[in-house]
């Protein structure tokens, strides 16, 4: 189980696949651990060797204090981290692949450090996810009720009504994850969410890019998806069927077929 001491602070990542294979970082939502991209593994460790990790506070990684913008909680520090990680790997150039809030992170990475960056894959995330409103009654219940007091709604709007019904016991698996995230950890990243806007990057992604959504992510909808493709230069739009905010947990065949395939080129 590796750990790295990166900027004082201890970061939880795993790298498997082959040690010749090219490298794909992969990059965790809100409130998740990298356990999160289980399911594509396999498919994924068959082309690539996988690197996922914890943003600060949530998994096993240490959490920055709050609030503490330059050591992490911003869309470009926690790229930072990603970065850091890379370089204490020895990894120059990795195709990255992020989910949510580790979209954002993939497009800072894609927009700011290029030269780190091969393919893009972008999945339900946007350039702004907000409004700042919703991250601040989000963020008031937590510190008022705690993280277990918001897991049933997320669990609402990262899994369609089927998939909740069908396999309850997965569910309350992804509810603990988020209820037992760090409250520095959680606030933090809602925060750099908060107050991330994109836009005026996107037009500057030189990375072959294919941006993801599940058909019901009511989080970062289909709409929010297709302005990302149409604002960065030849990136293409796949809609995923029967699937909302999570698709490698909720569609992972279908997520690890489009993903080797824009990975492939
Ligand atoms: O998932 C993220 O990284 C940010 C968006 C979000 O908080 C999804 C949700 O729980 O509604």
């Amino acid at each position: 189980m590796p750990f790295l001491a990166l900027d004082g602070r201890t970061t939880h990542y795993a790298l498997e696949g082959a040690a010749d294979a090219p490298v794909l970082l992969l990059a965790n939502s809100l409130g998740t651990s990298f356990p999160v991209w289980d399911a594509v593994m396999p498919a994924l460790t068959s082309r690539f060797r996988v690197l996922r990790y914890d943003m600060p506070g949530h998994g096993l990684s240490d959490a920055a204090p709050l609030p503490d913008e330059a050591t992490g909680y911003s869309i470009a520090g926690l790229a930072g981290n990603a970065l850091a990680l890379l370089d204490a790997l020895g990894i120059g150039k990795a195709h990255v692949c992020g989910l949510s809030i580790g979209g954002m992170v993939a497009q800072h990475l894609a927009a700011h450090a290029p030269a780190r960056v091969d393919r893009l894959v972008l999945c339900d995330t946007a350039m702004r996810i907000g409004p700042a409103s919703v991250w601040n009654e989000r963020i008031a219940g937590i510190r008022r009720d705690g993280l277990p007091a918001i897991a049933p709604g997320v669990m609402a709007r990262w899994f369609t009504d089927g998939f909740r019904e069908r396999v309850p016991h997965i569910v309350r698996g992804y509810a603990n994850m988020v209820a037992r995230t760090t409250l520095e950890g959680y606030v933090g990243c809602a925060l750099a969410v908060r107050d991330a806007d994109l836009t005026g990057s996107a037009a500057g992604i030189k990375a072959p890019t294919l941006v993801v959504v599940g058909d019901k992510d009511p989080s970062t909808p289909p709409a929010a998806a297709e302005a990302l493709a149409a604002a960065i230069p030849g990136a293409r739009l796949a809609v995923i069927a029967d699937a909302s905010h999570i698709p490698c947990v909720e569609q992972p065949e279908t997520l690890a077929r489009l993903l080797l395939a824009h990975l492939a080129g």
